[in-house]
């Protein structure tokens, strides 16, 4: 089997085997954290057994649920926000057809699936209302709190909008909530109407949660093979636990951007030449900023989808502000192959290009660009994926985790909390009028 490659060669001129040797020391210190579990943030560290130590009764209810969803309904709702929502919506766009949701029903044989919950905005959600219209349809509200207010809104709504159609014991059957084992507004609920709930188990924080019922349940949804994306995300966990930082390339991708980053490059681009992986960047960008940005520290997650917006960022990237090193994720192996074809006149001046295929195109342009930014002072790194495959998916998530948990201890923070996010829902709040914020209203009317 194949496997995620981390190569950072193209960085030549911009790092010395030195300083590699250097924060290898540093990388290992940081594993033995949090492999021994004796780093800060260490009782949130459920995420790296789970491959192999996941519970696997419902693992057999998530699949379960997910056929009677695919039997029953023309559309399923996903409601949740940050990792709540993300590793499900990009395992989906990344695995699933491009044009999933637009498909005929007999190409595609599974429902509809569209997210909910991840703004305040009534235009998106009375849209929604709009799509679904009077088809058959289910919803998995999902919040490990169950009180994030983006996804209870929505979640209220939908809620009535399935009540009115189907009566509240009906409905009931057609809600499946992902959460808490114990605690929570929506255990509390689930447990009232006797919803089918899933767990966020309590050490695995939401942007860590893709691999439990979290991104199962709708992956599972949309046809795809969770027992694949198990089995690539084991793979990744034996070569992350166990082999030596010279082969551990998820080490290794840790080390390289704490070196950059201590060189003065303070953003980190991570660029995709694929549509199907624009949420796979969504999905990294919270693992990355969550788990990094904080005590005044961290490297600034951005990401690009290429070649589209090598015509708009490109010019930043290429000769802006040396702020940054790009991380690219290629994608190996093509799953469908178009070619070009001779035209009898060549008015495009395409002609040179007959007979190859747009994998070759989208190839030149990866390395072409990639030179070219090494050249205008960016380094550049790469992450290799074979194929794009559910086992291929599941090792990439968690080669990232992985990475993410040794660069957080390297960097001196703790990768696992998010403290900072508080600060908008204090405000949110008092300027809504929730009971118990009154004083801090006062203060922030004056500033408006
Ligand atoms: O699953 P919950 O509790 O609704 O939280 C959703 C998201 O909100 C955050 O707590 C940030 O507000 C994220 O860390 C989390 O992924």
């Amino acid at each position: 089997m194949d496997k995620i490659k981390f190569d950072y060669s193209k960085t030549a001129g911009f790092i010395s085997s030195n300083e590699v040797l250097y924060m290898k020391k540093l990388a290992e210190d940081a594993k033995k954290l949090l492999v021994d579990k004796s780093g800060a943030g260490n009782d949130f560290l459920g995420w790296i057994d789970l491959p192999e130590a996941y519970d696997k009764e419902e693992f057999e209810r998530i699949k379960k649920a997910a056929r009677k969803i695919q039997k029953d309904s023309e559309v399923l709702v996903v409601i949740g926000i940050g990792g709540s929502y993300l590793g499900a919506r990009a395992a989906i766009e990344f695995l699933r057809h491009s044009f999933y949701n637009n498909l005929p029903k007999e190409l595609r044989r599974t429902p509809e699936i569209y997210y909910a919950g991840n703004s305040i905005s009534s235009t998106y959600l009375k849209g929604l209302l709009d799509v679904i219209g009077d088809r058959d349809f289910s919803v998995n509200v999902i919040s490990k709190s169950g009180t994030t207010t983006e996804p209870a809104i929505a979640f209220r709504i939908l809620k009535k909008r399935l009540e009115e159609k189907y009566g509240r014991k009906e409905a009931a059957g057609r809600i499946y909530a992902t959460t808490d084992k114990a605690r929570g507004a929506l255990k509390v609920l689930a447990s009232e109407e006797g919803y089918e709930t899933f767990v966020v188990p309590d050490d695995v924080g939401g942007r860590f949660s893709v691999l439990t019922a979290v991104g199962l349940l709708p992956i599972a949804v949309s046809g795809a093979d969770i027992d694949q994306l198990m089995a690539g995300a084991a793979q990744g966990r034996k070569l992350a636990m166990e082999s030596e930082f010279e082969e551990n390339d998820a080490m290794q991708y840790a080390a390289v951007r704490n070196i950059l980053h201590r060189k003065g490059k303070s953003v980190e681009v991570l660029s995709n030449y694929e549509p199907f992986m624009h949420y796979v960047g969504e999905w990294w960008k919270q693992l990355y900023g969550e788990s990094e940005g904080k005590d005044q520290k961290g490297i600034f997650p951005a990401a690009v989808d290429l070649t589209t917006d090598l015509h708009s960022m490109g010019q930043f990237i290429q000769d802006g502000a040396r702020i940054m090193f790009e991380t690219v994720i290629e994608i190996e192996s093509s799953r469908e192959e178009l070619v070009i074809e001779e035209e009898k006149v060549d008015l495009d001046g395409l002609n040179y290009l007959a007979g190859k295929n747009m994998e070759f195109v989208n190839n030149c342009a990866l390395n072409g660009t990639l030179m070219a930014h090494t050249d205008g002072n960016v380094p550049n790194l790469l992450v290799k994926v074979p194929q794009q495959t559910e086992f291929y998916l599941g090792e990439l998530f968690y080669f990232f985790e992985f990475a993410v948990g040794i660069s957080g201890y390297i960097l001196g923070v703790n990768p696992f909390d998010q403290p900072g996010v508080e600060s908008y829902k204090k405000n949110m709040f008092a300027l809504l009028g929730k009971p118990g914020y009154e004083d801090a209203r006062e203060e922030l009317l004056k500033r408006l």
